[in-house]
């Protein structure tokens, strides 16, 4: 099987047999081995005899390609008290994530091509994952982006640049809108809510409580109106630009009819994603863990989290992300307008998905699809995302029955802290292959090489 062209780096990776492992990927479970050589994966079989290799046993585990996670904040440039690409990448690993999409909203913000090239070349010299990073856009930089050869960026994004940089925002104006999904040949990832609908109910509970809005009002601040009218009208005039639109992080029940599953995810115009949180909390939470998760847009009722899980087995979304955004608890603890939005959760999304499937919510094969398959076929990332001979070898092995505690001492992510401390899961991450190297070994990590930029296949 030809070698992907994209880098030759990971020739010096070791050899290494899998055997005996259940294989989870496209759909079905297989027990066999797989053999790795030069960061690919070289077989997959019965009985592979290899002889002067690593051997890892797979006996009673699962192997499923590592996991892409389509939408993280890593902070890095301009924000690393929160968080780095070292920091977050080693807490992804953790996790079973190979590689990671990044956000534009770092600082300064990620609105040039230098920034992203720049942003690129700090991944390629700290990230244990593969990396991507989405090119920032909204009204300031529009004409610039649209004289760019669009269909060659992995995908642009308005997503968090209202945390640093006021007004031009997408869902904000049409008309930036209909000049950008005319004129953008990538993907197009949005933030989907209205945020003159979001300040008119700041507004209203601002005058009743001053600065100290009860948290449990958040969902109907950032309410289903705000995420719905935000998102119908993206996806009409994706629609009728014939645009490729990707809806970020989907929070509500109502809004996931607006999304088909009646033709296959490579032949979608407009696509979407729930991040793990929307599907783990509900507005029941907010009384026990306060700010802790706020996040945008916010965590709505348990009818949402139902409608968000039943769309995601029946493909109307997608994907599923993270939205991994850490703060520091100082950042996190304070009233209602000052609490940053976003907490860390990259380290525990497959744990909290495997947990559905403990609860019989979802199969293994499905968790494969949302978190591994899909990811590649959506961002077009070529030669990951599949346990096939040829393609990378980006794998996870889990444990299935293996309780763990989340809490401060097992947390990776640099802000130190996580909305989960306290969750017992009853599974646990054991390997991470990255390009073929074991990088992450029952708790402990191989920090000798790094990840590699995400190739867009054609
Ligand atoms: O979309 C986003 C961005 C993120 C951040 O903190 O960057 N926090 C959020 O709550 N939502």
């Amino acid at each position: 099987m030809a070698r992907p062209e994209t880098d030759r780096q990971f020739t010096m990776t070791e050899k290494t047999l899998i055997k005996n492992i259940s294989i989870v990927n496209e759909g079905q479970i297989t027990v066999a081995d797989l053999f790795i050589e030069n960061g690919l994966i070289h077989s997959i079989g019965q009985l592979i005899d290899h002889k002067n290799v690593k051997i890892v046993d797979g006996t009673g585990k699962y192997l499923f390609p590592g996991i892409i996670d389509g939408q993280v904040h890593f902070r890095e440039p301009g924000l690393t008290h929160k968080g780095d690409l070292y920091t977050e990448s080693k807490a992804a690993i953790a996790g079973g994530v190979t590689s990671f999409i990044d956000m534009p909203n770092t600082l300064p913000n990620v609105l040039t091509i230098d920034i992203l090239n720049e942003k690129y070349q700090i991944a390629s010299k700290k990230s244990l994952a593969n990396f991507g990073f989405l090119l920032g856009v909204n009204g300031d930089n529009l004409d610039e982006i649209i004289k760019l050869e669009t269909s060659k960026l992995l995908g642009v994004s308005d997503d968090g640049l209202y945390f640093t940089k006021k007004g031009n925002l997408l869902a904000d104006n049409p008309e930036t809108m209909e000049k950008l999904f005319a004129n953008c040949k990538s993907i197009i990832a949005i933030h989907s809510e209205k945020e003159q609908i979001v300040e008119e109910n700041e507004n209203i509970y601002r005058e009743k409580y001053g600065e100290n809005v009860p948290i449990e009002f958040h969902p109907i601040i950032r309410s289903e109106k705000a995420c719905y009218e935000a998102t119908k009208r993206a996806i009409d005039i994706a629609n009728k630009l014939k645009a490729r639109l990707h809806i970020l992080h989907l929070t509500t029940e109502a809004e996931t009819h607006l999304f088909r599953n009646d033709i296959p995810l490579k032949e979608k115009n407009v696509t979407t994603e729930v991040s793990v949180h929307h599907l783990w909390f509900s507005d029941k939470d907010y009384k026990r863990l306060g700010t802790l998760i706020k996040w945008n847009p916010a965590i709505k009722t348990e009818k949402d989290k139902k409608g968000l899980l039943k769309a995601l087995l029946d493909d109307r979304i997608d994907i599923v992300t993270t939205d991994h955004a850490p703060h520091t608890l100082d950042e996190k603890q304070k009233s209602y307008f000052q609490s940053m939005s976003g907490a860390p959760i990259i380290q525990h999304s497959l744990n909290i998905m495997l947990e559905f499937f403990k609860q019989g919510l979802i199969s293994l094969e499905k968790i494969a699809e949302k978190m591994c398959h899909n990811p590649a076929i959506l961002y077009g990332i070529e030669n990951r995302g599949f346990i096939r001979e040829g393609y990378y070898a980006d794998l996870t092995i889990v444990d299935l029955n293996s309780s763990w505690t989340v809490d401060k001492n097992n947390i990776l992510s640099k802000c130190g802290w996580s909305p989960l401390e306290g969750t017992t899961f009853q599974t646990k991450v054991t390997h991470t292959f990255v390009n073929g190297n074991l990088t992450y070994d029952k708790g402990n990590f191989d920090e000798t090489k790094r990840g590699l930029s995400l190739s867009k296949s054609n």
